[in-house]
């Protein structure tokens, strides 16, 4: 027989293996530290009761989320933004306010779901109606308006006019001479990524530096900042382990030695996903969605030939072992595994709520196969789709669906009739976030892609339909990053079946994605930035 040529990803081995993972201790879980936990919780508690002061309460209510141990306090934070909610924004007017705490207000409102108005920024406009120049040297109200203007929905031109406005003011102040070294280094962070978009856990283990080095910090507060990211960490180790066991156990690895073997960066996308310790189960089963993804992906994607991928695409829709048979022999481990481990999640639920959910599960696979089938007959024909077309198809091959059509049942308990139709067509959250991934995915694998040989991705297909430079294409592809961000906005606080723990997962994921591609692949070549992310929130303890 002809030999045949297959692509390969030249994919570096797994940076941690199984030994080492399984030795991960930690000496963070004990009761002591539990105990501790629960008396500075307790004093935490206290201070958001008793201050008395508005301003000072947001800061807390602010630095508390930037820590990653608002969680905590979640009712009680919901409860006094929603009593400064009825007392400055449904009808009587709002006090006169300078720009930080205007800003500051108007981002923890909205952040909680409450709408309020973009209009409360119209008092910091001239007759023009444009942002008067002065304001530029408020430099924390330029840094809190900066952050504020990405809670926008389509159409907001005073969001849009205050993300321009602070982005240029906080650009130059990076070059001012008396600006303090903390403000220079929140404005250079903000810039770099903006805080509603940023993985909240990652955020949470650098602020805790940053708050640390302030000088009028709250102990307390970092106290327990300290021992809950540690408590966490512990959690989300044994997490680890036990997704660990669970891929050494399929030897995908080995048997399919083409693909990525990246259990702990699919681990580090479910605490990005959902980090709350209460949700194990979720970040357990999400890593095998992840590392089955990541392994499909590779057959369609790098290793199958258009007929072995036409074989595979129709026995998952089969979903049937009677079709084992039929496939290359490569596959045939590949899809036991794929069925083994997508049944057990569906009996799962069948086990808690009585509930038969397969058809879901497997309906988001077909979708995915189909997807990934697409894109391979487009490569093999060297067919060049319009981005519209690539788009139409991309979001589904990125497998957003599949991870939050999963997700959905891990948390949610019950599963509603009107969830579970929204499932099925994909309500628009489920859109956004895969619209989101997918277009970070792009902007971070498609030179690696391509150069191994790979359809041609969002910036190569409007690069050929407009005449586009590469970083031109990467501009647009950028901005629908915030296209979509702004619909995501409008999505997550409307009407929907879903909870907000899932639609946080949804908005986390797109987060996630900025996260990982932020620096090129951090997923497939695993860069230098993923390596010490991971290693800051899953392997080393806060000192
Ligand atoms: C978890 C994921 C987001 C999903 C599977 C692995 C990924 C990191 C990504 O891998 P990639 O090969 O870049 O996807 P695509 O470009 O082939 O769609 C797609
Ligand atoms: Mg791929
Ligand atoms: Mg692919
Ligand atoms: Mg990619």
């Amino acid at each position: 027989e002809q030999q045949l040529l297959r692509r390969s990803g030249n994919y570096q081995p797994s940076t941690w293996d199984f030994c080492y993972v399984e030795s991960l201790s930690n000496q963070y879980s004990g009761k002591r530290y539990i105990n501790r936990c629960l008396v500075l919780k307790e004093q935490v508690k206290m201070m958001l009761d008793e201050e008395v002061d508005l301003l000072i309460q947001l800061k807390l209510i602010d630095d508390l989320q930037r820590l990653g141990i608002a969680y905590h306090f979640q009712n009680k934070i919901q409860s006094i933004l929603s009593g400064v909610y009825k007392e400055n924004h449904l009808g009587n007017t709002s006090r006169e306010k300078d720009l930080y705490a205007t800003a500051l207000e108007f981002r923890l409102l909205r952040q909680h779901g409450f709408d309020v108005s973009q209009e409360v920024f119209n008092c910091f406009k001239n007759e023009k109606g444009n942002f008067k120049a002065n304001l530029c040297e408020d430099i924390k109200g330029m840094l809190h308006l900066y952050e504020a203007s990405f809670l926008l929905v389509e159409s907001e031109s005073t969001l849009e006019m205050a993300r321009e406005f602070s982005s240029e003011c906080l650009e130059n102040v990076l070059n001012h001479e008396g600006i303090s070294e903390e403000l220079i280094l929140l404005a250079q962070h903000s810039l770099e990524l903006p805080l509603h978009w940023r993985m909240q856990r990652l955020e949470a283990r650098w602020f805790i530096d940053m708050y640390e080095k302030r000088a009028n910090r709250n102990p307390t507060l970092l106290d327990l900042a300290k021992i809950d990211f540690n408590l966490v960490q512990a959690t989300h180790q044994d997490d680890l382990q036990y997704a660990s066991r669970w891929w050494q156990s399929t030897c995908l690895a080995e048997n399919l030695a083409f693909a990525r073997d990246r259990l702990v960066e699919n681990f580090f996308w479910t605490v990005g996903v959902i980090f709350d310790p209460q949700q194990g189960y979720c970040r357990r089963m999400s890593t095998r969605v992840n590392a089955l993804v990541t392994t499909i992906d590779d057959v369609y994607d790098v290793y199958g030939t258009l007929d072995e991928l036409e074989l595979f695409t129709a026995a998952v829709e089969r979903w049937d072992l009677g079709v084992i048979d039929q496939l290359p022999s490569y596959l045939k481990l590949c899809y036991f595994a794929l069925y083994n481990s997508i049944n057990e999640m569906a009996y799962d639920v069948m086990k808690e709520q009585g509930v038969h959910v397969i058809s879901y599960l497997k309906n988001s696979w077909t979708d995915l196969c189909k997807a990934y089938l697409q894109e391979a007959k487009w490569y093999h024909s060297g067919y060049v789709p319009t981005l519209q077309e690539y788009l139409d198809n991309a979001w589904i091959s990125i497998s957003a669906p599949v991870i939050l059509v999963h997700a959905y049942f891990f948390v949610s308990n019950p599963i509603t009739n009107e969830a579970l139709e929204c499932l099925d067509r994909y309500h628009n959250i489920i859109r956004c976030s895969a619209m989101i991934l997918r277009l970070a995915d792009d902007l971070g694998t498609s030179t690696d892609e391509l150069q191994r040989g790979d359809v041609p991705k969002s910036i190569q297909c409007y690069m050929n339909e407009s005449g586009a430079s590469e970083e031109e294409a990467r501009e647009h592809t950028r901005f629908l990053i915030g296209e979509a961000w702004k619909q995501m906005n409008k999505e997550r606080v409307a009407d929907s079946p879903f909870s907000q723990t899932f639609i946080g997962m949804a908005m986390n994921l797109g987060r996630m994605a900025q996260c990982m591609y932020q620096y090129g692949d951090g997923h497939g070549s695993s860069n230098s930035q993923t390596k010490d992310r991971i290693r800051a929130l899953l392997l080393d303890p806060v000192g």
